[in-house]
């Protein structure tokens, strides 16, 4: 008699920590480097530190609108105003007796030493200017290279291109930007039940929801992503993916077909094409994750992330496993997890051998933070998952007790 045995040896979960460890310690930075226009710069990865080409400021020059002057010629009868200087005037110089008008960021005339704001000057009919209370040298004065000078290290390698970084370089009258090159991800959904948003849907169908934050989540981060769309729960379909995914791509990305049922077929045709890592991480939602090599002839492979098909699971597993794992492969830096202590505002059964990321909302109606259940927890459940704040992080084994503190991770760290 043929016996259908479904129970395979237990294979231990990867402890959370670990994993993040054991993919991370697998990142190897894309090379290569070429220049872009800094408008074009935005979001990209810087590919070599980069040096200040003058100093910062240029020129010493005022903070204020107001009147440059010698502060120990200032006295009871007034300085008559013998210069105006403007912004981007030339560097002047003040005679003996006198002071300047000036403007914000003006040079200051040599021979100043102070500028007093014009709200603390009066101006007499014959144009002389009495400064009133008490002015010090140096006051209002910015000076030269008093922020950093011409050969300091303004960015470093691997920094992220944001807003500030950008601004930072345009300051320095910097035109173009050597940048590291995008990765290239090509992008998998699997399973027979999904259906594009958009298509009429008949029961037991599935709007296929985890491709499309997949890519935006990839984009967001400035990943070329090549969308192979929706595969069928079908080993042939998934090898023939797999094989074009992996020519000339930096990292392969699937969801769904992870787990252990005869209708998941990522661990099989992965390890008929490649070399499995790790699969199955002590977490919850996400436990099905699992990161391997496919061949390419190449001696490293291309590296090939699985998260599991249930929509908060794949999101999980993003959040934790792969997205660290694609910004060290961008040639980013990347932080560790950042987490303190809120307390529960709920008692809840722990997971049994599986941290639990339950999905809250602080509510800050009280002198202390706490965290309330966002909604359902199944890792199905989207709806919870969208106006979730954070994370608190249940130890496995460990029931959570209303008003003990556990480690919350806010949501915010895992946007772009
Ligand atoms: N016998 C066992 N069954 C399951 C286990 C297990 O250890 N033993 N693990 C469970 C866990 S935990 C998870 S998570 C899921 C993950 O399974 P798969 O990665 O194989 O995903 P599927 O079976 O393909 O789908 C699961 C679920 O998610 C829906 N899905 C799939 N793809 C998408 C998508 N792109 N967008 C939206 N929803 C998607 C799918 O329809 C299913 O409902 O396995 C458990 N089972
Ligand atoms: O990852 Mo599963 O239940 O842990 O969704």
């Amino acid at each position: 008699m043929t016996c259908f045995c479904y129970t395979k040896p237990t294979v231990p979960l990867l402890d959370l920590f670990v994993a993040r460890s054991k993919i991370l310690s697998s990142v190897k930075p894309v090379r290569g480097e070429h220049l872009v226009a800094l408008e074009q710069a935005s979001g990209r990865v810087l590919a070599r530190d980069l040096a200040a080409r003058i100093d910062m400021p240029g020129v010493d020059n005022s903070a204020m609108d107001g009147f440059a002057l010698r502060v120990e010629e200032i006295g009871e009868s007034g300085l008559p105003v013998v210069l105006r200087v403007p912004a981007g005037a030339h560097v002047s110089t003040l005679s003996e007796g006198g002071c300047a008008r000036i403007f914000t960021g003006a040079p200051v005339p040599s021979g100043a030493n102070c500028v007093v704001p014009q709200e603390r000057t009066r101006l007499d009919d014959a144009g002389r200017v009495y400064v009133d209370g008490e002015a010090r040298p140096g006051a209002n004065i910015r000076r030269r290279g008093e922020e950093y000078r011409e050969g300091d290290t303004l960015l470093t390698a691997g920094w992220t291109l944001d807003a500030a970084a950008l601004a930072l370089l345009a300051s320095q009258g910097i035109a173009e930007v050597p940048v590291l090159p995008r990765l290239k991800v090509a992008l998998i959904s699997t399973g027979d039940e999904l259906i594009e948003p958009g298509e009429s849907f008949a029961p037991g169908q599935v709007y296929d929801s985890n491709r499309v934050i997949l890519k935006a989540l990839l984009e967001q981060l400035d990943c070329d992503v090549f969308d192979l769309g929706i595969l069928a729960d079908d080993p042939d379909a998934l090898r023939e993916a797999f094989i074009a995914a992996r020519d000339g791509t930096n990292l392969v990305v699937c969801t769904g077909g992870v787990s252990v049922g005869e209708e998941d077929h990522v661990r099989p045709v992965l390890d008929e094409l490649g070399e499995l890592s790790f699969h199955g991480v002590a977490i919850k939602p996400g436990k099905p994750f699992a990161f391997g090599y496919l061949d390419n002839g190449s001696p490293e492979g291309v590296p090939l992330i699985g998260l599991p098909g249930n929509p908060v699971a794949s999101l999980v597993g993003w959040q934790l496993l792969a997205r660290p794992f694609v910004q060290g492969c961008q040639g980013r830096e990347v932080p560790p997890l950042q987490q303190f202590a809120v307390r529960a505002g709920f008692s809840r059964r722990a997971s049994p051998g599986r941290r639990e990321l339950l999905r809250v909302v602080l509510d800050w109606s009280g002198s202390q933070p706490v965290a309330r259940l966002a909604g359902g927890q199944g890792s199905h459940m989207l709806r919870a998952a969208s106006q979730a704040h954070g994370y608190l992080m249940m130890a496995a084994d460990i029931d959570v007790e209303e008003g003990d503190e556990y480690p919350y991770l806010p949501a915010g760290q895992f946007d772009a």
